[in-house]
């Protein structure tokens, strides 16, 4: 997983009071990294998210910079400037400021799958500064060897390069520790505090806190987090997962609620389809290929599918999922993020700022969606290979009778220049039969095609269709028609295949 953010608008104009240093070049993924891997101007950097998943990395500023000096001694002007000034201050700081890093939810589903993996795998890039230290922090009772091994299940050298995983695994493990407490208890995060000054000693330090609980909390734990455990000396900054409330009343509410703790620049909300290798793929096939980029509308791109898979049901995130289904859950922002992505005007850069302007207008483009053209379900017991799957309702953790949908499709459209009238067809779901997540590009039909009797009636099966697989085994694919060598004219379906496992 990779840990991509995104950024409010507010966020780049400048620091809050925590935020001691400029923000760093923005772009469309910020991520998190701790330190400046590689080349010291470099801010991008490649942590590795999934399975052969590498996601850029962009640093975000570190420890407290000493005054820049815009003249030097005898008054004319420095050599350097004041931006260069504070990349070379931060290189030699960076080192000395510790960053400790609390994921809140520790005993939870997606710290598990994803979080302490993802930290591991930037450990192992040497992408955690010097000086990191990692809490778990969660109601259920643990020790540091329980979360230690409990974490150490989900460590995988997901990574090319697998020399010293084990001994790597073991340094990383022997920086993570626990502490049970509520969400809503002051008193538990003042003894979190402590626990965090002991490791962090007298240095520089850092706070990051990862929420990785259900959004009903997300308030307690920011206010008892900042009143009782932010850092004094550099900065404190809160990731927040999706979703980001139910409706945009309660998104504006829950922002609100933020901001009486914390500035915008010290949040960062998240989405993690976002660090996705083939979704950060998308704009680069799109903006640097000259091939694509004159088919992307309504004149030759027929439909658009964006479509999520699980093959596993919700096995007790009942309690989180039944409160706000698959819309929330998968389609209103990972899919919406890719549909936002795939579907904006070329942005006048790669800033974070200027991307997210070209999503914002497409959004607004789109018209509210009709219940007519939604169709929702829920998904029931099943066998396979004879085992028995529970249904829905069967999981303990979802409430007897409910009717939140597990499966969503729905027809999109954005009513603008360029697509006005191509429908963007979601599908998501949960225990369905595979895991999978792609985009389906179906072009139009070549008018009068001379081979359409080579193919029979089915007009479908004559169009190009453009699939970018996103998981698993991402590729992208192009078919396209072609004559089967030989005697005779016969038409058949080839794909022009990028695998990405075999690059
Ligand atoms: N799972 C995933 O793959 C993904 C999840 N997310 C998001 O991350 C967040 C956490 O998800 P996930 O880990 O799956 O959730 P979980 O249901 O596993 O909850 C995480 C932890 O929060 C505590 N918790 C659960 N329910 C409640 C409750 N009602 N009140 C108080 N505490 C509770 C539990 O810890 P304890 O009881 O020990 O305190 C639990 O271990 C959600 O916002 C979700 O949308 C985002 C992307 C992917
Ligand atoms: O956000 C979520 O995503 C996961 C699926 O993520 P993936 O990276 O494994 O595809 C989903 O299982 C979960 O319900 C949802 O909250």
């Amino acid at each position: 997983m990779a840990l991509s953010c995104m950024r409010c608008p507010a966020a780049a104009a400048g620091g809050g009071p925590l935020a001691r240093r400029p923000q760093p070049p923005p772009s469309s993924s910020l991520a998190f990294s701790f330190a400046r891997c590689g080349a010291a101007k470099g801010w991008r950097i490649h942590a590795v998210a999934g399975k052969g998943v590498k996601a850029p990395m962009d640093a975000v500023e570190n420890a407290v910079a000493p005054a820049a000096p815009s003249t030097v001694a005898n008054g004319t002007s420095s050599a350097i400037t004041v931006e260069e000034f504070e990349d070379l201050a931060s290189l030699v700081k960076d080192d000395e400021a510790s960053v400790s890093i609390t994921v809140v939810g520790a005993s939870g589903d997606l710290a598990k799958k994803k979080i302490f993996p993802a930290l591991f795998a930037l450990y192992y890039e040497g992408c955690l500064p010097k000086h990191f230290s990692i809490f778990g922090y969660a109601r259920s009772k643990m020790t540091d060897a329980e979360l230690r091994d409990m974490v150490s299940k989900t460590l995988t050298c997901r990574i090319d390069k697998r020399e010293n995983c084990s001994e790597k695994m073991e340094e990383f493990l022997k920086r993570c520790f626990y502490h049970s407490g509520q969400y809503d208890s002051e008193e538990d995060f003042r003894e979190l505090g402590k626990k965090i000054k002991q490791h962090e000693g007298p240095r520089v330090s850092n706070h990051l806190f990862y929420l990785s609980i259900p959004p009903n909390i997300f308030l307690d734990v920011v206010k008892c987090a900042s009143k009782s455990a932010s850092s004094v000396s550099g900065w404190t900054r809160v990731i927040v997962e999706k979703p980001f409330g139910r409706d945009s009343e309660s998104s504006a509410a829950l922002t609100k609620g933020l901001k009486q703790y914390l500035t915008e620049d010290q949040i960062f909300r998240i989405d993690h389809y976002l660090g996705k290798e083939l979704v950060e793929n998308l704009s680069v096939l799109r903006f640097s290929n000259l091939v694509f980029e004159p088919l992307w509308s309504r004149q030759y791109i027929r439909n658009v599918q964006l479509i999520f898979s699980e093959d596993f049901g919700t096995e007790g995130r009942g309690g989180y999922f039944d409160s706000y289904g698959i819309i929330r859950d998968i389609m209103q922002n990972h899919l919406l993020q890719i549909l936002a992505l795939f579907a904006m005007e070329t942005p006048i850069s790669l800033e974070a700022e200027d991307i997210r302007n070209e999503k914002v207008k497409v959004l607004r483009s789109m018209k509210p969606l009709r219940l007519e053209d939604v169709v929702i379900g829920q998904y029931k017991s099943h066998t396979k290979g004879g085992i028995t799957y529970p249904g829905y309702t069967e999981d303990k953790t979802v409430p007897k009778g409910s009717l939140t949908p597990t499966f969503a499709a729905a027809a999109l459209f954005i009513n603008n220049a360029r697509w006005d009238g191509v429908p963007f067809l979601m599908k998501a779901g949960k225990a369905l039969h595979t895991k999978q997540a792609e985009i389906r590009v179906q072009f139009r039909h070549v008018p009068g095609n001379l081979y359409k009797g080579s193919f029979g009636t089915d007009l479908d099966r004559a169009t190009n269709e453009l699939v970018i697989r996103v998981q698993p085994d991402e590729g992208i694919y192009l078919k396209i028609n072609n004559k089967i060598p030989g005697l005779g004219m016969r038409l058949d379906r080839s794909n022009l295949n990028l695998h990405y496992a075999a690059r």
